[in-house]
């Protein structure tokens, strides 16, 4: 089964709420975690166990693993493992990119079968040109794994770089969007919940059948109520991700925190909620 089929699969049935697993600083403090390799551990085996039988995706952000050094790398293998066998899509964001022999190793890392770092799927970047992510994508198709590639991203200062114009007359996102879409299976969006994708120059009905991972919610401003106002036809493709606001709920309210997310996106009429 492909990457998107899988995807696509688990958002009709386990709801569309991706769980970010991000532990901040601030967030390992809420937790009554010490700031280490050991602190971050526990904070995403714990995450994992709320998210089992709740959500069916989750998104470990390496960068708070990769802060702790080897001992990081460590707990986020542990984390990894523990996630995948407890049935859930794991989509790590490594956020990796480069010529595409380097780029290529990335992938080994990310989407080989028995890699200590095996996910379900990695974000990648296509700056150095989506042919730099053949090889990834070629590895990608062979295991049924994804690669989800940045294209219009939630923070304000990526504006001006995605909006600008490429040769070929679309813009940055608008382009990187358009030649995703001819690898259908393999290839996911990441598309931010606080842009306008109108801004960017992608038409949501372009983009039938590609799974898009949505931040941007929560914290970062965005509403769970809005995702069919968002992203329009291609509402039901959405993978929600929330992060501190669901991880800020602390360990004993991460729980009630993840059945509210659910519940809000499963009463929205595009996603298969109330008519
Ligand atoms: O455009 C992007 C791409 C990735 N992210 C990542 O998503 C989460 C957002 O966390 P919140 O706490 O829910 O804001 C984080 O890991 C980012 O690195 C993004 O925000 N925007």
């Amino acid at each position: 089964m492909t990457f998107a089929t899988r995807l696509l699969t688990t958002l009709t049935e386990s709801g569309q709420l991706c769980v970010g697993i991000d532990p901040h600083a601030g967030l390992l403090a809420t937790w009554g975690l010490p700031d280490s390799a050991a602190g971050v551990r526990e904070f995403g085996l714990k995450t994992v166990d709320a998210v089992a039988g709740r959500a069916g995706i989750v998104k470990p952000q390496v960068a708070f693993f990769e802060r702790h050094g080897s001992a990081g790398y460590a707990a986020l293998e542990e984390v990894l493992a523990a996630a995948r066998a407890a049935g859930l899509f794991v989509i790590a964001d490594a956020k990796r990119g480069d010529i595409g022999s380097t780029v290529d190793a990335y992938g080994e890392a990310w989407l080989s079968p028995g890699s200590p770092l095996e996910a379900d799927a990695m974000t990648a970047y296509a700056y150095q040109g989506l042919g730099s992510l053949r090889g990834v994508l070629d590895l990608a198709e062979q295991h049924g794994k994804g690669v989800i590639v940045v294209t219009a991203t939630s923070n304000p200062e990526a504006v001006a770089t995605q909006t600008a114009v490429r040769s070929d007359g679309r813009t940055v996102a608008a382009g990187i969007a358009a030649e995703v879409a001819t690898l259908p299976g393999t290839g996911g969006l990441v598309l931010g919940a606080t842009i306008r994708l109108g801004d960017y120059g992608i038409a949501p009905e372009s983009l039938a059948g590609i799974p898009i991972l949505a931040p941007g919610f929560g914290a970062q401003g965005a509403r769970l109520a809005d995702l069919s106002a968002l992203f329009e036809a291609a509402a039901p493709q959405v993978a929600a991700h929330v992060s501190r606001e669901i991880l800020g709920a602390g360990p004993d309210g991460i729980v009630a925190a993840i059945d509210r997310a659910q519940a809000e996106l499963r009463a929205l009429p595009s996603v298969g909620g109330a008519a």
